[in-house]
């Protein structure tokens, strides 16, 4: 029996996590402390014995060179990738390039929540999570999916929110769970689906 292997993992730390900026589509690479972690990351999979048959990303630097940094540590450099930008980080419009202890000063830390981690209340100008909800999971059911109920092992290198919006369907989280759910930088996920593509198991490689 295949396996039904689904790995999720949050781009390392960028340049604008690092300067503490709104970030979006804007395309920052990886801080050196991002490259540290992407690697720990594709050593974590290592030693779980883990290989990949296909992965995907997102069009974004940052989420392309923490994937290359883990395909090298799996030594499987050259996987079949697809890029597309369905996978981009929520697009955080008028926000993006904004330093978010100035948003919380301006805004307060009320309203900066609730841009940042509501469902479904979009920041002025750019996409809400059920906005990128809409663009991530038509892409995961039609181009992810079915390979991976297929014994595609599957590798998602991407962002916080493409993420949450994926793990919100993957776990059957409501708008009031997602909002607590952080992604950590560099932390792979490693998800099992059942044949009807619920979970069936879920280890997440934090520590
Ligand atoms: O700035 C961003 O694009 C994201 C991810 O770093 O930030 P947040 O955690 O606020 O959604």
């Amino acid at each position: 029996m295949s396996e039904r292997l689904l790995v999720l993992v949050r781009h390392g730390q960028s340049e604008w996590n690092l300067k503490n900026l709104f970030t979006g589509w804007k395309d920052p690479d990886l801080t050196e402390l991002g490259v540290k972690e992407a690697t720990e990351a594709g050593r974590k999979l290592k030693a779980q014995g883990l290989v990949f048959d296909v992965a995907y990303t997102s069009v974004l630097t940052r989420a392309q060179h923490t994937l290359d940094l883990i395909l090298g540590e799996l030594d499987q450099k050259g996987l079949p990738t697809s890029k597309d930008l369905a996978l981009n980080e929520r697009d955080y419009g008028d926000l993006s390039g904004l330093n978010k202890d100035d948003a919380r000063k301006k805004w307060g830390e009320d309203q900066v929540l609730i841009w940042r981690r509501s469902y479904d209340v979009p920041p002025p100008g750019g996409e809400s999570l059920k906005d990128t909800l809409a663009r991530a999971l038509p892409y995961y059911v039609q181009e992810i999916l079915p390979g991976v109920l297929n014994g595609k092992r599957t590798l998602v290198a991407a962002h916080g929110n493409s993420l949450r919006a994926l793990i919100m369907v993957l776990e059957k989280l409501s708008p009031e769970g997602i909002l607590k759910r952080e992604l950590a930088t560099g932390v792979p996920i490693i998800y099992r689906l059942n044949a009807d593509s619920t979970v069936a198991s879920k280890l997440d490689l934090a520590g």
